[in-house]
């Protein structure tokens, strides 16, 4: 029996992670073993330490760039290694420049075509920041047409961060989606909380014999819905044209780190306005900080312009990611170093 494979995608800081975290839950509380692949832009393991702190999880990671594009041809040595798990199912979560397309056609190839079969596309949407992406992101052609294919080629649409916007603007959401894909589901959620139920209809533990993995006619919220996921078992794939449709963006990471002694003497406001004041340029910045006070190591996730903090267990040296457009780097550099000598 082929395994399935449900891919996560969805631009930087929508909710990719927040939804595995509930996916690895919920298989675990079905005694599902699934084998994780997580792909970062930068060249720390962010979110992988959050699954593993969350779920006690390892994963399979590929840092530094994107297996849509730079680097493709390390998925499927990645999935062969997850494969000899004998996983019940894969989770794949690309990076937020990713083009879940490439990776549905790079399933089909062999040998993974007859391991692997495509369960489902989930992309995740950042309600309070979606509709700007097209003009904010103007510079990088390849980025908005990578967004575009990212709406186009999903089963299910989650409009998450919807705790921050008016309705009004989750109507205009669903009317922008609309025009990009017509059939697929959309559910409108805040942390990525949707009925995981229809996603993981059919994938059921492989001691158990039961038949091939199927869509499932259940709506992915409680209210009900009138439309109902054809039974394809798979994607739907278009014609292909890699050549056009890889992601190659000009998102790049930049990972900054504590000097060497430093001294924890910054505050969560410090990180705030540094953040703040890179401006538009800088999507997404991720890390594990030492603070000034008597606080614990912090996670610092920085998403849709907001900063957020959680206590981490990290025993690392600190650092931050920054995911930008066009970030100048130097710049970058000389304010972060500017930081500690304050
Ligand atoms: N207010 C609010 N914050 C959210 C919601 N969902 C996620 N977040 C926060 O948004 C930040 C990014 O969430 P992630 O799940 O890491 O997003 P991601 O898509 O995996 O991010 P990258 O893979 O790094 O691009 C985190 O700080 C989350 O806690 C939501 O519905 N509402």
């Amino acid at each position: 029996m082929k395994i399935p494979v449900i891919i996560l995608s969805g631009f930087l800081g929508s909710g990719k992670t927040t939804l595995l975290l509930s996916l690895l839950q919920e298989s675990k509380q079905r005694g599902l073993n699934p084998g994780v692949v997580m792909n970062e832009l930068g060249q720390r393991d962010v979110d992988g330490y959050i699954l593993q702190e969350h779920t006690g999880m390892t994963v399979e990671k590929l840092l530094d760039g994107c297996i849509c594009c730079s680097r493709k041809e390390e998925l499927g040595e990645c999935l062969q290694v997850l494969l000899a798990r004998r996983p019940d199912a894969i989770f794949i979560e690309l990076t937020g420049v990713a083009n879940p397309e490439e990776i549905a056609y790079a399933l089909l190839e062999a040998p993974l075509r007859d391991r692997l079969t495509l369960h489902f596309t989930a992309t995740v949407l950042d309600a309070e920041n979606t509709l700007e992406y097209n003009s904010r992101l103007s510079a990088d052609r390849h980025l908005v047409r990578t967004l575009r294919q990212q709406i186009s080629s999903a089963d299910l649409i989650i409009v998450n961060k919807s705790d921050l916007v008016e309705q009004e603007t989750l109507w205009k959401i669903e009317k922008a989606v609309r025009k990009q894909n017509i059939e697929a589901e959309i559910v409108y959620t805040h942390y990525s909380k949707i009925n995981l139920v229809p996603l993981l209809a059919g994938i059921t533990p492989r001691e158990l014999p039961i038949p091939a993995p199927q869509r499932a006619p259940q709506t992915f919220k409680s209210a009900a819905m009138t439309r109902v996921l054809p039974d394809s078992g798979g994607t739907a794939l278009k014609e292909h044209d890699t050549a056009q449709e890889t992601s190659y963006s000009q998102v790049a990471a930049l990972t900054l780190t504590f000097p060497q002694g430093a001294p924890a003497q910054l505050t969560r406001r410090q990180f705030e306005t540094f953040f703040r004041e890179c401006g538009d340029n800088l999507l997404r910045a991720k890390g594990h900080v030492i603070l000034s006070d008597d606080e614990p190591v912090q996670l610092v996730q920085y998403a849709g312009m907001r900063t957020s903090w959680e206590a981490s267990s990290y025993p690392g040296l600190p650092y931050v990611v920054c995911i930008g457009l066009n970030l100048n780097e130097a710049l970058l550099t000389e304010r972060w170093s500017a930081l500690f000598r304050s």
